[in-house]
């Protein structure tokens, strides 16, 4: 029988990876058909009975209702909160106008947030909870590849400003993370493809093994054929990221050093990001992608790095449809002094100095804040080149 018109008491355990944070401690659930079981997988987490799902518009109109279904059967008390999707949900406006909604719904300290959605949601519904009554718990239902191998893990959560992405948010953990990963057969091939970026990245910082895997795997996973080893490559996937991420989060949740790795890319990603103001030309995974390019490229011109590394890697990455060049996006004026100023309110800016994540190789990033000007400049300029 297939699994998803089995009775819910023949479906198989999901997989569980943990997240060793101490009394912050919480389990990754990985499988299929997790989102017909959330009401009775969440219940042992819960500190009451009721649940405020935050999600968008196109989870809600695909997945909300056998979601609702399950909180039905397992008796709890739900209200839905549907936002517009896409990056631009994650902003001031929109964090003030859930605070609000919230706040009317008469929400306690135990009421729990579930955030049912990509990780938009999850960034957004993460921070409400860390903020709202000044914490109440929250469970992380990510709906995208890139929020079931990355954003929902780990405790960052933030909106976007206007100076730049994801400066305003708290570390806050999840009680639980439910990673139904056959609710991703509905995510458009784009979105897949994002999220596959942040999946490369694991290998790319730390693991040859699992990026030679990846190139033995990586068309079957996003291709979807034929269908049972896709399925099998995904959960594959979400689970050896979800290990690898659960392993950096584990020694250093609040990003004190060694979580800086799993920042690869995104030091120029969320420049290319922020230039673009966070619209639907550019999506995050995309410009992981473009930055983890550049980064390699950084590497090779310091003589860090082997040419052929930052070749594979981005041989691989263009033979799944990755886009590789912020030229690759039409109508675009790019400036390189304008991309290295927006560099600058990255997060791990230190002493005026930017810290860049750098790589020896594949599988083996580092981090540091060795680069002169010229350097990145001229790593910019061939990035930027036609
Ligand atoms: N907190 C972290 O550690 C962390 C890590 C990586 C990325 N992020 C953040 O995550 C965000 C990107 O997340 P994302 O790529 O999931 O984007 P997203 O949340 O915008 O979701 C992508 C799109 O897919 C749709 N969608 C979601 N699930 C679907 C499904 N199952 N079927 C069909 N459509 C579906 C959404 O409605 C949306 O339009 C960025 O803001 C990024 O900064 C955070
Ligand atoms: O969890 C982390 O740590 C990451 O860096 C994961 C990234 O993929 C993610 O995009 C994160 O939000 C970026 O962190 P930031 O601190 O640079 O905003
Ligand atoms: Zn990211």
């Amino acid at each position: 029988m297939n699994a998803s018109t089995a009775p819910v008491a023949d479906l198989p355990e999901p997989r569980r990876v943990p997240v060793a944070l101490g009394d912050r401690a919480y389990d990754i659930l990985i499988g299929e058909d997790l989102i017909r079981r959330t009401g009775t997988l969440i219940r042992p987490v819960l500190t009451g009975n009721r649940v405020i799902v935050v999600t968008d518009e196109t989870v809600a109109g695909l997945h909300l209702n056998t979601l609702t279904k399950s909180l039905d059967a397992a008796g709890l008390d739900h209200t839905a909160i549907v936002l517009p999707p896409g990056e631009s949900t994650k902003s001031f406006d929109r964090y003030a106008g859930l605070m609000n909604e919230l706040l009317a719904l008469g929400l306690e300290r135990k009421t729990t947030i579930l955030a049912f959605g990509g990780g938009v949601i999850g960034d957004l519904a993460g921070f409400a909870a860390a903020t709202a009554l000044r914490g109440i718990p929250f469970v992380q239902i990510p709906t995208t590849l890139l929020a079931q191998v990355d954003s929902s893990v780990g405790g960052k959560t933030a909106i976007n400003a206007p100076a730049g992405k994801n400066l305003v948010g708290a570390f806050y953990q999840p009680r639980m993370v439910l990673a139904d990963t056959g609710i991703l057969d509905s995510l458009p091939r784009r979105e897949l493809l994002a999220g596959y970026a942040e999946v490369v990245k694991y290998g790319a910082l730390g693991d040859l093994a699992f990026f030679e895997w990846l190139e033995r795997h990586g068309a079957t996973l996003i291709d979807g054929d034929p269908i049972d080893e896709c399925r099998a490559a995904r959960a594959e996937a979400v689970a050896r990221s979800c290990a690898a991420k659960a392993a950096i989060v584990a020694q250093d949740e609040r990003e004190g050093g060694l979580r800086a790795l799993l920042n690869l890319g995104h030091t120029f990603g969320h420049a290319l990001e922020s230039r673009l103001g966070y619209g639907p030309d550019l999506l995050h995974g995309e410009a992981v992608a473009m930055g983890m390019a550049m980064a390699f490229s950084l590497s090779v011109r310091k003589g860090l790095c082997s040419g052929q590394d930052a070749e594979r890697l981005n041989r691989h990455m263009a033979s799944v449809g990755l886009r590789l060049k912020p030229t690759d996006i039409a109508g675009v004026d790019w400036d390189v002094d304008d991309l290295i100023k927006r560099m600058f309110k990255d997060k791990k800016v230190e002493a005026g100095r930017i810290t860049f994540i750098l790589a020896r190789g594949l599988g083996d990033a580092f981090i540091t804040a060795d680069v002169d000007e010229a350097d990145l400049r001229a790593t910019l300029e061939d990035a930027l080149a036609d």
